[in-house]
C-alpha cells in the first residue's frame, strides 16, 4: 500500500519518505527525532529543509540519503526502499545515485582539488567522463585551483570543490547539510548560486538543510519541520516569509 502510494508520485519525486519514524536510544533517555514523516522531494527541483534546532532536519536528510536507517517507515528512491536495503547495496546506491555536500567540506587533505573532484570515480573503479569533469570544474570556477590541496584553498573554494565532487557522477540527487554554515556571506551566496545552477542548467535535484532564511530563498520549495514532523511546505519562498514562518515555529 505504502509503496503504491509513493510510486504514484515516483515520476514527480526523486526521493519519497513514508511514515518515517527515527528514534535514538531507548527508555527514558530515548529521543524520537522523526515522528512519522511523509514527504517527497521533487525531481529537478531545489528543496530546502528548515526548522528550529533539534526539529529533526539532519536526521531527515540522513534517512533520505540512507546514511541512517529509520526505526520504521520507508524511503523510496528509484523504486527501492532504502530502509530495507542491505548495507553493501546501499553503499553502492549512495555512490552511484547521490552526491553530498556538508558544512565541513569533507575533502581529502592529501589530494589535490582535481583528485578530490574525481575521487568518486576512483572509489567505484569507473572511468571519469573527462569532458564532463572539465565542464564541472569550469562551472565551479576552479580551473586555476585544481592542482592545489584543500589547505591552500579558501573555505568558499573548498566548498566549490565539494560541489564539483557531488555533481561529477551526475547523481539522481545531491544532499547538502548546511553547505554555507562555515562560510562568509559572499562565499555562501556563491555556493547557493552553484546549487541553483545545477538544478536550472543540469536538471539536478537538490535537497538542502539550512538555518539561513536567505539561503532558502534560492530554493523552489521549503519544507518546514517542527518537533520531528513536517508542518508546512512553502513554494517559491521569500527570505522574509521564511523568517516569519521560522519565528512562528520558535526557530
Ligand atoms: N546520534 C544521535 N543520538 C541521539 N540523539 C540524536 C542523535 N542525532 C540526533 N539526535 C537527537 O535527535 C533530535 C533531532 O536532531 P537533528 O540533528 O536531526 O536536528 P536538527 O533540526 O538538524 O538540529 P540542528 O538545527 O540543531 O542541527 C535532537 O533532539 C537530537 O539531540
Amino acid at each position: 500500500m505504502g509503496r503504491k502510494m509513493w510510486v504514484m508520485h515516483g515520476d514527480v519525486d526523486v526521493v519519497g519518505l513514508e511514515q518515517v519514524v527515527k528514534s535514538y536510544g531507548g527508555g527514558l533517555a530515548g529521543v524520537t527525532a522523526l515522528r512519522g514523516v511523509s514527504v517527497g522531494f521533487r525531481r529537478g527541483a531545489f528543496t530546502a529543509v528548515m526548522g528550529p534546532s533539534g526539529s529533526g532536519k539532519s536526521t531527515l536528510l540522513h534517512c533520505a540519503a540512507g546514511l541512517d536507517r529509520p526505526t520504521s517507515g520507508s524511503v523510496w528512491l528509484a523504486g527501492r526502499d532504502l530502509a530495507r536495503m542491505p548495507e553493501p547495496e546501499l553503499t553502492e546506491l549512495r555512490r552511484r545515485e547521490m552526491g553530498f555536500v556538508f558544512q565541513a567540506f569533507n575533502l581529502v587533505e592529501s589530494l589535490t582539488a582535481l583528485e578530490n573532484i574525481t575521487l568518486p570515480f576512483r572509489l567505484s573503479g569507473t572511468r571519469a567522463d573527462r569532458a564532463w569533469v572539465r565542464e564541472v570544474v569550469a562551472r565551479t570556477g576552479l580551473q586555476e585551483r585544481v592542482r592545489h590541496r584543500p589547505a591552500a584553498l579558501s573555505g568558499g573554494q573548498q566548498q566549490r570543490v565539494a560541489i564539483a565532487r557531488a555533481l561529477v557522477t551526475r547523481p539522481e540527487i545531491v544532499f547538502a547539510d548546511e553547505p554555507t554554515g562555515a562560510l562568509d556571506i559572499e562565499s555562501g551566496r556563491g555556493v547557493l548560486r552553484l546549487l541553483r545552477e545545477a538544478v536550472d542548467d543540469y536538471g539536478q535535484s537538490v535537497v538542502m538543510v539550512t538555518h539561513d532564511a536567505g539561503a532558502a530563498e534560492y530554493a523552489d520549495e521549503v519544507v518546514f519541520l517542527a518537533d520531528g514532523r513536517v508542518v508546512d511546505t512553502v513554494p517559491h519562498p521569500s527570505a522574509a516569509a521564511v523568517a516569519r514562518r521560522l519565528l512562528g515555529l520558535g526557530g
